[in-house]
């Protein structure tokens, strides 16, 4: 099986061209190829397939090998690897996921091809409880809301971007116990499909350094619907302004909560290597 190796900002996956090849048990190969140790070594597996109703479709694995419904660094990636494959396809390309079809725009570095600058309308949030998924009254929104965990509560702002966040503010993230907390908000039972977790430093109204502990891959460098889900949250408490930098582990993203409540994220996507990995055609 030929595999593409890519990463946004440090959020790296393989990637699989299902346009040229059948991928079977894509549940279980993610599970393998992901593994730093005895496989290619990533936060989980992405396959590019065609589609009825966009210029393609992607379908997300975490490395624990559960279905996501959206990956913004994963999309960004997606989106380049159409370009480069075909140079006369043009800038602006049409992805379909499972939070929706969503439209995305590739500029190239032409000094460094591996590289390109990519931006994702990421559709408008979901806040309602019933929609991230959550427990409580399902109409309500989750913001500013108490999360008791071990002996600690946090004051949370959960939103879905198609798949669930939970934002979390800190003093100092690089001091946090990002894994030990993150794994207890994860798995915590108000969350009935797990959640994914930010923990937030606010540098000023325009500028934040972000932390991510992900469902079903643990922390990773960088989360793009978890920055999108920041940029919603942290507008929508009063702590940042419609338009902000996000510093991630891996690298900075660029976000804007639009006036019509769409989320514009702007960043890198980066092709590292290619190469073949043994796994059964059937
Ligand atoms: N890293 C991704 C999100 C990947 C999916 C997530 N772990 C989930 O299970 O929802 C991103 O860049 O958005």
């Amino acid at each position: 099986m030929k595999f593409i190796k890519m990463h946004g900002a440090g959020n790296d996956y393989v990637y699989v061209d299902g346009f040229q090849q059948d991928v079977h048990r894509p549940e279980e190969l993610a599970v393998r190829i992901s593994d730093r140790h005895f496989g290619v070594g990533s936060d989980g597996l992405i396959l590019i397939l065609p589609s009825d109703c966009a210029d393609a479709r992607m379908r997300m694995f975490n490395a624990d090998g559960s279905e996501a419904q959206m990956c913004g660094n994963g999309i960004r990636c997606v989106a380049k690897y159409l370009c480069d494959q075909q140079s006369d396809r043009g800038s602006q390309l049409t992805i379909e996921t499972l939070a929706g079809v969503l439209s995305v725009d590739v500029t190239a570095d032409t000094e460094n091809p591996a590289i390109s600058q990519v931006t994702v309308n990421m559709g408008q949030p979901r806040l309602q409880r019933g929609q991230i998924p959550m427990t409580g009254p399902q109409q309500d929104q989750a913001l500013e809301v108490e999360i008791r965990v071990k002996n600690r509560t946090f004051t949370a702002s959960c939103v879905s971007m198609g798949n669930p966040h939970c934002v979390v503010y800190v003093d100092d993230v690089e001091q946090f116990d990002v894994a030990y907390w993150g794994a207890l908000l994860e798995n915590h039972p108000l969350f009935p499909e797990r959640i994914n977790v930010e923990f937030v430093e606010i540098i000023s109204g325009s500028e934040v350094r972000q932390r991510t502990w992900e469902r079903g891959a643990g922390e990773t460098l960088a989360c793009g619907t978890g920055a999108s889900a920041v940029t919603v949250a942290g507008f929508l408490t009063g702590r940042t302004q419609r338009t902000i930098r996000n510093h991630l582990r891996g690298g900075v993203l660029t976000l804007e909560y639009c006036d019509d409540e769409t989320v514009m994220m702007t960043g890198p996507a980066e092709q590292v290597f290619t190469g073949d990995y043994p796994w059964p055609e059937a």
